[in-house]
């Protein structure tokens, strides 16, 4: 969608069309080199898909030309194929180094056999590089300038992830990734010393890599010794030729699965002659999305969007019960602070079928509903209840809010109507603007993230109304 947008926005002078021919033509010209490149290597593409530009959501997509049966395979990606550290041509020097070229996100790894495989011409994956979009047509807010980052994206969270993972990437750069490639000067292209270049690298990480389910590498390397199952933490990710030309819906029809020999691509529903074929990319809230990706998916369409509410709303929204006087309000969040359910940083994830933070979000509302007594005991045993307190039920699914008190519901009504302000417009400007079509590529999907948060707020002020 993104890439149609943009192309939209140029006026259709006879210079922009020679501009457009003239991309397409290259492009093919790549797509057909990468075609042949993964016919040579074993991706057994099926006949019943094609890869293209045109009929894809976003720049290149993979499309049905005939139908296809739940269960077919699309194409496979032979694991040496992959490009990670483990693959790379440099990788016994990765290796030895292993140690000092960690870092914090364990992504460095990744990072410097890119950079040194994305500038080398003999790559065996240029074929691969060569059809991967120029990067700021994906345009991850990490590009974008601050003042639409701030005017865009303010309430979304956005725009703390972003300047945090900009922290981050210059730190590691700085620290970790530039002295291993001042090191090793002689191997790597003088490109890789500049810090531009890595960030267009770990965008490339953000929006294109896969990363292995644990369950898998532990069920499959079963003779993995215990130290190396303790450093995997959070697996490192990929690069996984193919299965990246996929675009992510929330209701996708396709699934790669991760086998010994093979990556697959498995169709997980019928999919008509005509259709998109989607992958999934996770179970993403659309500000994750957004922030990874550059696009988010209209409400209500990404039944994974969820948004956050923070416990110092919900301190306010205390007053609403009468039990509450300021004092009490003080005790009681200097009560949850203990217990880590009150502070800055915490928050509540409320997602379409209701809150997903279930227990800690029904301690808190237990603890709003206490008199003074109440708390005074519960202080006393250190958050430890008896289980007669349990009687208020602990689903905060739609489906059981029913049963919830009046006060509980109270609580939540007031504190999701405390989250709306934060937002710079309201639902109803929200809708005026979804309405007209003379938007850029980012201030739709800033629109569809801001609007879709919004939207799952109202829906809890209705349930509790
Ligand atoms: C893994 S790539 C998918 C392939 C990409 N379309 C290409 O041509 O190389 C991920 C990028 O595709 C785009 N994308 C994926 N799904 C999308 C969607 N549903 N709507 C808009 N853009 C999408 C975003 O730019 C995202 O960063």
């Amino acid at each position: 969608m993104a890439a149609s947008m943009k192309r939209n926005a140029l006026a259709n002078t006879d210079e922009n069309q020679d501009i457009k021919r003239s991309k397409i033509t290259s492009d093919d010209k790549n797509l057909e080199s990468f075609l042949s490149w993964a016919a040579e290597n074993g991706f057994g593409l099926s006949d019943k898909v094609i890869v293209a530009r045109e009929s894809a959501c976003a720049q290149y997509g993979m499309i049905a030309i005939a139908d296809i049966s739940d269960g077919e395979t699309l194409f496979q990606i032979p694991r040496k194929m992959l490009l990670h550290p483990g693959t790379t041509d440099i990788s016994d020097i990765l290796e030895k180094e292993r140690d000092k070229i960690q870092g914090s996100s364990g992504w460095a790894p990744l990072l410097i056999s890119l950079m040194y495989e994305y500038t080398s011409e003999q790559s065996p994956w240029r074929p691969y590089f060569n059809l991967v979009p120029d990067f700021t047509e994906l345009d991850l807010p990490m590009f974008w300038n601050k003042e639409d980052r701030n005017s865009l994206l303010k309430g979304s969270g956005v725009i703390e992830a972003v300047e945090k993972d900009l922290k981050n990437i210059e730190e590691e750069f700085t620290t970790i990734v530039l002295p291993f490639i001042k090191a090793h000067a002689d191997i790597f292209h003088s490109q890789c010393q500049e810090l531009e270049f890595y960030k267009k690298m770990v965008a490339f990480v953000m929006s294109y890599s896969f990363t292995e389910p644990a369950s898998i590498s532990n069920n499959e390397d079963e003779d993995d010794d215990d130290d190396d199952d303790e450093k995997s933490g959070s697996p490192p990710p990929m690069m996984v030729p193919m299965a990246d030309i996929l675009n992510h819906v929330a209701k996708n029809n396709a699934h790669l699965k991760f086998e010994k020999e093979a990556l697959k691509m498995v169709a997980i529903k019928d999919i008509p002659k005509g259709e998109e074929v989607f992958n999934t990319y996770g179970e993403l809230a659309n500000w994750h999305l957004l922030h990874m990706y550059g696009f988010a998916e209209r409400y209500p369409s990404n039944h994974w969007d969820t948004v956050e509410i923070s416990s110092l709303v919900i301190a306010q929204a205390m007053e609403v019960l009468s039990v509450n006087t300021h004092d009490m309000i003080k005790k009681k969040t200097s009560h949850l602070a203990d217990l880590n359910l009150y502070g800055e940083d915490v928050g509540f994830i409320l997602g379409v079928d209701g809150v997903l933070d279930e227990m800690e979000m029904c301690d808190v509302l237990k603890v709003s509903c206490m008199n003074e007594s109440q708390l005074e005991k519960r202080t006393e045993n250190e958050g430890w209840e008896s289980d007669e307190e349990d009687d208020e039920g602990t689903s905060l699914c739609y489906d059981n809010f029913l049963n919830l008190s009046k006060e509980w519901k109270a609580i939540l009504k007031r504190s999701a109507e405390l989250t709306l302000p934060r937002y710079s417009r309201s639902i109803e400007e929200d809708r005026a603007m979804l309405q007209s079509s003379s938007h850029s590529g980012r201030q739709q999907y800033s629109l569809y993230t801001v609007n879709g948060q919004k939207m799952l707020l109202q829906t809890l002020i209705n349930k509790c109304s």
